[in-house]
């Protein structure tokens, strides 16, 4: 550990983003009824160009008029490299409710693009006297993104959240796929006569993960596209919790569910985490910094192993 200490991230749970296009308000109420902790209204590329002003109209209205609960409400707002965004921005916050919790900047390719926006988000809550501070979560997903991406996590307090947005990251490095998340089919070594499936999304959340632990941002795992597989989606989200994230996005309501069991530690991992824990408190008052649990070693690092596990639970129940 440096001598700066690692910030926590906001502590709000993060399991599943529930998306919808803003041009589909029938699928609002039932986005506001599933169990996601995070909605994403989506103003981008879900929705067609001659729908854009409408998707805008019907998003501010729906912001004020559903009953979101508990949830975490974000909205996605084009990318700066279109015409819309600085509507976009510039109507909900003038408009919008106070409902409204974040802003997802898709696209981010460098720290200046959220400058940007926090410019203008700063300047029209000062205007309009909002009360409540708006949040930012951005979409990693261009080569400049993930090139940028320490940058990009430490560039504003406002920002809560960094998602990988597999397609858009595929395009932009030239990736020969059309597949969104999970395994492609060439991405395999060989040997023997065998082939061995390798993850070649591993390396681009790993970065996002390091930068977002760095400065206290939750990494989450975007989206995964083929709603039919949910043993796919599963061993993708698996992979995403086991590296760090504490997330995945949902493109379909039937994906919140499977979401939402990787990411909430079982009571199997939360039972031996506390046993750890208490294995530790043991060791602690005989003078020891380690000891045996289960045939295994403990120490210091393994409380702080234990507590990741300890807190998400707790922080979940917490509701
Ligand atoms: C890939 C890059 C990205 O940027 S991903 C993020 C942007 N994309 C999106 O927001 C797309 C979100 N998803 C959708 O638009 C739809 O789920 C798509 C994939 C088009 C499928 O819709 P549809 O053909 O209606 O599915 P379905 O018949 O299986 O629906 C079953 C019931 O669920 C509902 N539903 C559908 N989508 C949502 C949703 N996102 N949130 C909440 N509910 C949803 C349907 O209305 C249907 O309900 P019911 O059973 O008729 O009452
Ligand atoms: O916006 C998400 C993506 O995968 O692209
Ligand atoms: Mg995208």
């Amino acid at each position: 550990m440096s001598f700066r200490l690692q910030p926590p991230p906001v502590a709000r749970p993060n399991r599943c983003q529930l998306f919808g296009p803003g041009s589909r308000p029938a699928i609002f109420e039932k986005m506001a009824a599933s169990a996601a902790d995070v909605i994403n209204l989506d103003l981008e590329d879900s929705v067609a160009p001659d729908d854009k002003a409408e998707a805008r109209k019907n998003v501010i209205a729906a912001i004020g008029d559903v009953d979101w609960g508990k949830k975490t409400l974000s909205v996605r707002i084009n990318g700066l490299d279109s015409p819309y965004w600085y509507r976009d921005v510039v109507d909900l916050m003038e408009q919008a409710s106070e409902r409204l919790d974040q802003i997802m900047i898709p696209k981010v390719g460098c720290a200046a693009d959220i400058y940007a926006v926090d410019a203008l988000v700063s300047s029209i809550e000062a205007a309009t006297g909002r009360k409540k501070r708006i949040a930012f979560e951005v979409i990693i997903e261009s080569a400049a993104g993930i090139s940028h991406v320490e940058e990009i996590a430490a560039a504003s307090p406002r920002l809560q959240a960094m998602s990988l947005g597999a397609a858009d990251f595929a395009a932009s490095m030239g990736m020969q796929t059309t597949g969104i998340g999970g395994t492609q089919d060439n991405y395999y070594m060989h040997r023997a006569g065998q082939n061995y499936w390798s993850d070649p999304w591993h390396w681009a959340q790993a970065a996002i993960v390091a930068a977002c632990r760095t400065h206290g941002v939750l990494p989450v795992d975007g989206p995964f596209g083929d709603f039919s597989d949910d043993e796919g989606f599963l061993a993708q989200a698996r992979r995403s919790a086991t590296l760090g994230m504490v997330g995945k996005w949902a493109i379909h309501p039937k994906q919140v569910a499977l979401s939402n069991s990787v990411f909430t530690p079982s009571e199997a991992a939360v039972t031996e985490a506390r046993e750890i824990l208490a294995a530790m408190e043991e060791a602690k008052a005989s003078g020891q910094g380690a000891t045996v649990y289960k045939g295994r070693l403990v120490d210091i690092a393994s409380i702080k192993q234990a507590e990741v596990i300890v807190k998400q639970a707790e922080m979940i129940a917490a509701g």
